[in-house]
Formats: C-alpha cells, structure tokens, sequence
C-alpha cells in the first residue's frame, strides 16, 4: 500500500497557451480515499491521467510511496484504474475479462483463479463469471470493471467518474459499495467525479479544482462548513449556498448587515472580526445556505434581531421539507428551507430568521472567505 504525492505539478497540452493543471501540490496518505471534484474541464482526469502515467508531467514530481516516477511507465507504477466506460472485452466472459491482465503479466494459473474467485466473491459476482459482458446490467458491468481492478491487488486504485453512465439508484447503491470496498481492502482510492454528492459521500477528503487550481483540500464537514471562498461555498452543497450582495454598517448598537429587505445583525464575535478587517462600510457578499433560514419560534425568540420578510414566490413541498424561492432578499432568488410542515403558501409573505452564526461573508472584490482566510 502507499501514498501518492504531488509537487508542483503542472501539465501544458502541446499546442494549448494555458496549463491545464497549475502548481497542483497534495500528499495523499495511504489508505485514503481522496475525491477530486470539480466542473467540467477544471483539470481533474488530466491530473489522474498523469498519476496514471497515461499523460506526460510538464513540470513538478510525482511520487507513489516513496518512488519518484515521472518516467515510470504506467505497467510498472503498482495502480489500477477504473474508467467511466467500462471497456469489457465482449468476446470474453466475465472469468477471462477479470483474469485478462494478470494473464498478460504472466502470473501462474492457480493464482489468477484464486484472485479472480477471491474478487468475485467480494463484489457477488462469483454467479456471473460465465457470461458475457453483454449479458449484463450496468451495475453488473461496474462491478467486473473493479473486479479486473482489484485482482491486480494494485497499490492505488484510479477512479474516472465510474458511475456516471448509471441510473440514479444504482449509483446511489454503488457509491456505498465502493467506499465499503475501499476500506475492507484498505488502499488508497484517487476517485474523479463532477457530482459534488459523491464527493461529499464518499471522500475521506475532496479536493475542490477551478481552472486547473486547486481551490480547497479538506474533509467534507470542513469544505461544508467553511469554505474558503464563493466557488467552493457555492460548489459544495445542494441546494446551493445563495449570494446576497449588500453593506455592512456599524453606528452604535452592533454591525448590521444591509441588502434589499435585509437588515439584520451580526453576531458580536463575527462583529469583531468583520472590524478588525477593515470591512465595516465596505459592499460585501454574505453567504446563506438554504438550511440556515428557520421560523422555528423557538430560534425567533432568540434572535429577533435577524428576522428579515421575503415574498414566496414559489414553495415547493417534498414532505417532510420545503423549498421556498423568495423574492426580495438579494438581487437573485433566495432559497429557504423549512419544514414541510410548516403550511407557508405561494404568493404570501413569509418571515424567516436568518441563523446569524452560520452566514460566511465573502469579499466582493477577492471572493475570499473573511472569516477563514
Ligand atoms: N489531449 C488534450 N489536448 C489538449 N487539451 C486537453 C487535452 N485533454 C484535456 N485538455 C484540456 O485540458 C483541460 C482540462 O481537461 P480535463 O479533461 O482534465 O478536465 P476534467 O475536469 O476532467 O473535465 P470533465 O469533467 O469534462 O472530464 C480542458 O480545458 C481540456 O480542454
């Protein structure tokens, strides 16, 4: 088992003006199931690609545990990848798919049937191993894909979005079973995907990736609650956090924040923050996730300084929670998310409270977090 380790590592397609990957640095430990998430074109297969071998290094080092191998061939560097097209040779059935590369590397007889039934046996295949790829569903087809991976017994498993040409509830069902197999084979897992949900579902740790930049590296709770700055607060997180653009104001009695119907007040240990920058008086944007709206009368009383009245324009019940799309707050429309028992109406007005401690502030101008960076 080992690790993998980035160090400057920058990868220029020939004939393109920009980098596709810039200064990417990341020690990912052993064990670990590291996610790389991000839009579409931001870097992230480029950057397994290259981990592979598959793409040339421009700049940087890339070590496998502790071996620098920059020039070792993709054969010779210990890892397996899953792709999101499964690749199955038709013609063979699901045994000979899955004994395939341990044959090319000439491993005896015995061996490849005891790793293939091994590996059949963890994914619950061992009922499959005669028939063909064609005779297969999607989800069966997935697990051969992992079953040629895992009885390579490689130090790194490389994932490019291998669920993404499954139905909705077979990813769901895959996602948990490729986390559980992860940590019953304890090895490190390099998993790529755009969803953000698997991201957050499977992840030990996710690396949030803009135009080929790393944006944050942390665990999911710490990318939930603190994201460093608007991309990655509006990345994480569905539905999305929303961006209100307003002021903030301090004259005597507390900084307040300003916007539209908006005109509530900062908690003081937020308060002091926001002076000790120099914000007070500046246009800022603040960050409300939909969950951090409440009308509990319970929070109401604790906080009426941050009561603010929105038009509902839409309320969407799913049961046991509602979507509000709120008119009035920002510039855009608000999302709010309540109890779907709560019985608000469209077309009325609705107050909510605002959970003060929980908003993130961003600056206009840097798009950073102020309070964690
Ligand atoms: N072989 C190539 N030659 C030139 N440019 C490339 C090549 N492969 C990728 N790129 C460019 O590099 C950038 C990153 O692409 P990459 O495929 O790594 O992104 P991605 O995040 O994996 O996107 P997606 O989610 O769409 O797969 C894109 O701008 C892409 O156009």
């Amino acid at each position: 088992m080992a690790g993998v380790r980035l160090e400057h590592v920058y990868k220029k397609y020939s004939g393109s003006d920009n980098a596709s990957v810039k200064d990417f640095n990341l020690d990912i430990k052993d064990k670990e199931f590291l996610v790389l998430v991000g839009p579409s074109g931001c870097g992230k297969s480029t950057t397994l690609r290259m981990i592979a071998g598959l793409e040339e290094i421009s700049e940087g080092k890339l070590f496998i545990g502790e071996r620098l191998v920059n020039d070792v061939a993709p054969k010779d560097r210990d890892i397996a990848m899953v792709f999101q097209s499964y690749a199955l040779y038709p013609h063979m059935n699901v045994y000979q798919n899955m004994a395939f590369g341990l044959k090319l590397r000439k491993f005896k007889k015995a061996e490849i049937d005891k790793r293939v039934r091994e590996a059949a046996k963890i994914l619950d295949i061992e009922h499959l191993l005669e028939r063909k790829p064609k005779a297969l569903s999607g989800g069966q087809r997935q697990r051969v894909a992992l079953g040629r991976a895992i009885v390579r017994e490689p130090q790194v498993f490389l994932m490019d979005e291998p669920l993404s040409n499954l139905d909705a509830k077979l990813r769901g069902q895959m996602r948990a079973e490729i986390s559980k197999l992860a940590k019953r084979l304890e090895t490190t897992v390099i998993y790529v995907t755009h969803d953000q949900i698997e991201a957050m579902t499977m992840g030990d740790r996710i690396v949030v990736m803009k135009d080929g930049i790393i944006q944050q590296a942390a665990s999911p709770e710490e990318l939930y609650n603190h994201p460093v700055n608007i991309f990655v607060a509006g990345f994480i997180g569905a539905p999305s956090m929303n961006f209100i653009n307003g002021s903030l104001s301090d004259q005597g009695g507390g900084v307040r924040f300003k916007a539209n119907n908006i005109d509530v007040l900062v908690p003081e240990g937020k308060a002091q923050l926001l002076r000790e920058k120099g914000l007070i008086g500046k246009e800022i944007i603040v960050g409300v996730r939909p969950e951090d709206f409440h009308e509990e009368p319970v929070f109401l009383e604790a906080s009426p300084q941050t009561l603010v009245t929105a038009h509902v324009e839409v309320a969407e019940n799913l049961g046991h929670e509602m979507y509000l799309y709120l008119n009035g707050l920002g510039k855009d429309t608000v999302i709010a998310r309540v109890d779907g028992r709560s019985g608000v109406k469209e077309g009325t007005n609705v107050k909510l409270a605002i959970d003060m401690n929980k908003v993130h502030v961003f600056d206009k101008e840097s798009e950073l977090n102020v309070f964690e960076v």
